[in-house]
Formats: structure tokens, C-alpha cells, sequence
């Protein structure tokens, strides 16, 4: 059983998707937003390392592979790291908007059980734009990209300004992050109107 709650379903007057002009062109890897994020981040050891290219107009693709620290029952990946991993290749779509935006609603189907081992080959697009909301859907297949779905999601992902991160976030790595030159030259990259 899959669908989508009310919540998900963009209103009459939202918008299809608007590549940036200076998004990443195809086939480029994206880099990970902060390096210690959990889904991205190359300086996070605990984390999925999840690395996301884009794809054609506001889509990306990545790639996942489960290990032994992703299991929930024997030998199969945890539903919530599968749901972080579909989550983060959402939140990469910010790239090709050049937009900031956090998630605000999240339902995720889980089709298949996902084996440790697995390569997870993900791919999420933004469906819709209305204001700050950003409409959009991911899968997960295994096999390979045309491979059966394991799991899919869709989001709403909900604009915000830089201001977020720093009223929000506990002050030590809000400050770490504000010495860091290439984290500041990410962050205003992806501001709207600053
Ligand atoms: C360097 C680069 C860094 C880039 C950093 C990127 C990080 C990406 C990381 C991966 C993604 C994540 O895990 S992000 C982390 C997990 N998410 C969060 O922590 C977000 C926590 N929630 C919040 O902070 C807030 O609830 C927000 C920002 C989502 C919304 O609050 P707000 O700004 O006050 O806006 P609000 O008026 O409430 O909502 C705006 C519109 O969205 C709708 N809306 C809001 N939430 C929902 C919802 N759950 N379900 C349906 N609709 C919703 C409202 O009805 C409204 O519609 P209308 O009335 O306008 O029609």
C-alpha cells in the first residue's frame, strides 16, 4: 500500500520546479552541505556518506550502501536509516534550486526488506514549488537504478534563511561552522535574498 497524505499534495497554484542557472550540471557530484552532517558529511565516522550527482532539471541520484551498523532486524537495513538516506537525497535537491530548506513533512513506503550489502540506488526530484514549500519524491532501488523499489518518500521541504541554523543550533558548532570559509561561502551560495 503507498500514497500520499493531503499534506503532500501541492495546491492549485504551485509552480513546476526552476533549475538554477549555475546548479551543478548533470552528472556532477554535489559535495556534502556540512561535513558533519549525518546523511553527507565526509567528517561525520557514524555516518551514511551518502553521495549525491545531479541529475537532469531539479533531480539527483545517489548511492547507499548498507552496512553491518544499518541493521534493525538480522541482516536488513533499519527503516529509519533508509528513511535518513531517502531524506538526505531529498535535502540534496537544494542544490539545484539554490535554495535552503529543512524538511517539514516526510512519508516514506517501505516495499522491500533491504539487505546488509546492498547498494541503495536513490533518485529524488522536486515535483512542485508554492512560496516556500518545495513538493518532492524519492525512490530506492536495489539491483541497480532500474532495479526493483525498496523504498520511497515524498517531502515537503520548507524554505529557510540562514537565520534558522544559528537561532536553532547549539552555539559550539554554529561558531565552528561560522570560521569555516568554505562552510560561510556554502551557506551564502545557497541564500535567497540575503
Ligand atoms: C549550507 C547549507 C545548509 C543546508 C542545510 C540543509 C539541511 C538538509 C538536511 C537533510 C534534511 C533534514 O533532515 S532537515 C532537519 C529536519 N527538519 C527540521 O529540523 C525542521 C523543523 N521544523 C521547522 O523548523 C519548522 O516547522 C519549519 C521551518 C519546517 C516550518 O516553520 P516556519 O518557517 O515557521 O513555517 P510555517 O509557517 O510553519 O510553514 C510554512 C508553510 O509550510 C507548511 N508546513 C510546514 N510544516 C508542514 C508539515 N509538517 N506538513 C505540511 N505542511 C507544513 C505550512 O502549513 C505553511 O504553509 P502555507 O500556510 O504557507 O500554505
Amino acid at each position: 500500500m503507498s500514497g500520499t497524505s493531503a499534506a503532500l499534495q501541492p495546491p492549485a497554484d504551485a509552480a513546476p520546479p526552476v533549475r538554477h542557472p549555475d546548479a551543478p550540471a548533470p552528472g556532477e557530484l554535489l559535495g556534502a552541505h556540512y561535513g558533519e552532517c549525518f546523511g553527507c558529511g565526509g567528517a561525520q565516522p557514524h555516518g551514511l556518506h551518502l553521495a549525491a550527482r545531479a541529475g537532469e532539471g531539479v533531480s539527483v541520484t545517489a548511492e547507499f550502501t548498507v552496512r553491518p551498523a544499518h541493521q534493525g532486524a538480522p541482516g536488513l537495513a533499519h527503516g529509519g536509516v533508509l528513511a535518513t538516506a531517502l531524506d538526505e537525497t531529498l535535502g540534496s535537491l537544494n542544490w539545484l534550486l539554490r535554495t535552503i530548506a529543512v524538511t517539514g513533512r516526510l512519508e516514506t513506503d517501505f516495499a522491500r526488506p533491504v539487505p546488509v550489502g546492498t547498494v541503495l540506488y536513490l533518485e529524488a526530484r522536486v515535483t512542485a514549488v508554492a512560496g516556500r514549500k518545495i513538493y518532492s519524491t524519492a525512490t530506492g532501488r536495489i539491483g541497480g537504478p532500474e532495479g526493483p523499489v525498496a523504498v520511497r518518500a515524498d517531502a515537503l521541504f520548507v524554505e529557510v534563511k540562514v537565520d534558522h541554523f544559528i537561532d536553532n543550533g547549539r552555539p559550539e558548532e554554529i561558531r565552528a561552522a561560522m570560521n569555516d570559509p568554505d562552510q560561510v561561502r556554502r551557506a551564502r551560495a545557497f541564500e535567497v535574498n540575503p
